[in-house]
């Protein structure tokens, strides 16, 4: 048994624990306010965009005219997927989980880095621009490819999000759906130590590779109790499919004692910040595509939800009709939120590395005292 300063007592999952200092992101759970660097997410939201807040996230300042246009480039120059990761991802079964293809395409992606190993900041800050670039360029050779479609090069001259779009769908993007996509990799770029960031600051404090940090947070991203939620959500609306069935889809989950995915916080308390944002897309799209039908579900069930458990819905709720609405399908909505995540995990794999100890909890052990070795032919 593990006993520190003689008392050993464990907080389960860690709640409320501060495990590290942090100068990338606030997150007020009481208040329902979030700050990257200090800037509000809904400064951030109106007026910045994917290339600006990942340097933000990353450098710790906003970036001046000239700052922006050179780190734009940079992510533009490396949207390029190197051959063998290709090649490897037209190995994939076709009918394996996007997010299980994205794990092992961003692992070999570190096969392809012949300085994946080089933990110097300025070797890790250019593995964070590649990464960045090409999280998205990966996503979508994944979509294309198990749809029997080729992979499309980028275009450098796209933003960022216009490029993912452009690189999925394989058409320009109106400049609304390019709006749509850059506030969704605004809003999930950053949040403080989730299981996924901090999966990755465990990981990268071994001094192992910055690949092996970020495939690890995939996994964990691809929980259905973190990023998975997402998926989760837009089967639940296929589920209902009208909003008259709302009130028994409330009943049989909670007559199962199952989860309202989408609903519920570790860290909030009140409303998500981020969903306001999401939920208002999802409207204007719905009524765009003459399609409300998918919002009205939600809105009923958010209400009833909130009745039922008194739990507030999270940011992978409206992003659920948000992206169904934006034609992106449903099993890809968590590797969207990686592409996102990569600029938030990125920038605290430096921050670990910047003042680095291995991070290594005690465990209040509950299991036998010392007991005697019995052998096998006398049990
Ligand atoms: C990007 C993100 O990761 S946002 C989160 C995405 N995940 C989801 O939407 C999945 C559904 N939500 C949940 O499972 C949880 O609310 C979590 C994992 C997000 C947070 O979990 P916790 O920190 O344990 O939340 P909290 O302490 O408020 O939960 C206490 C109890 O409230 C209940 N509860 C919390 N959320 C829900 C929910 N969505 N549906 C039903 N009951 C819930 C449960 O009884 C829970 O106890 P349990 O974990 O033993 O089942
Ligand atoms: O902070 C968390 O626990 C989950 C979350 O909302 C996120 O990762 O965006």
């Amino acid at each position: 048994m593990e006993v520190l300063k003689g008392k050993s007592v464990s907080t389960k999952g860690l709640k409320g624990i501060i495990a590290a200092d942090s100068s990338i992101c606030k997150v007020n759970g009481l208040e329902g306010r979030l700050m990257y660097r200090g800037y509000n997410i809904h400064e951030l939201a109106e007026h910045s965009s994917f290339e600006e807040v990942s340097y933000l996230l990353l450098k710790g300042e906003l970036p001046n005219t000239e700052q922006l246009a050179t780190f734009s480039k940079m992510l533009a120059d490396s949207r390029e997927i190197p051959a063998s990761t290709l090649e490897l991802i037209k190995s994939f079964p076709q009918d394996i989980p996007p997010m299980t293809a994205l794990r092992t395409a961003i692992s070999a992606l570190g096969m392809a880095d012949h300085d994946a190993e080089n933990n110097d900041p300025e070797a890790n800050f250019e593995k964070s621009i590649d990464l960045i670039a090409r999280l998205s360029s990966v996503i979508a050779a994944i979509h294309r490819i198990r749809h029997g479609q080729e992979p499309l090069a980028p275009k450098p001259e796209l933003s960022h999000a216009g490029n993912y779009m452009w690189q999925l769908n394989g058409r320009d993007p109106s400049a609304d759906e390019t709006k749509a996509m850059d506030l969704i990799l605004i809003l999930h770029a950053e949040h403080g130590l989730n299981a996924s960031t901090f999966a990755a600051r465990v990981i990268i404090a071994t001094l192992t590779d910055i690949y092996s940090a970020v495939t690890g947070a995939i996994g964990a991203l691809k929980g259905p109790l973190h990023g998975g939620a997402n998926v989760e959500v837009l089967k639940a609306l296929h589920k209902i499919d009208d909003v008259a069935n709302v009130a028994k889809f409330v009943e049989g989950v909670r007559e199962s004692k199952g989860k309202f995915m989408g609903f519920g916080h570790a860290v909030y308390q009140v409303e998500d910040p981020r969903a306001a944002h999401l939920k208002e897309l999802s409207r204007r799209l719905g009524i765009e595509k003459r399609e409300t039908k998918w919002y009205d579900i939600s809105i009923e069930l958010e209400s009833q939800v909130k009745e039922a458990i008194n739990k507030n819905c999270n940011v992978d709720f409206y992003s659920a009709s948000l992206q169904h609405y934006m034609g992106i399908p449903g099993d890809i909505f968590t590797c969207i939120f990686a592409a996102s995540r990569i600029s938030g995990w990125c920038a605290h794999i430096l921050e670990q590395l910047s003042n680095n100890k291995i991070i290594r909890p005690s465990a209040n052990y509950i299991g036998s005292e010392e007991r005697t070795y019995v052998p096998v032919s006398e049990r």
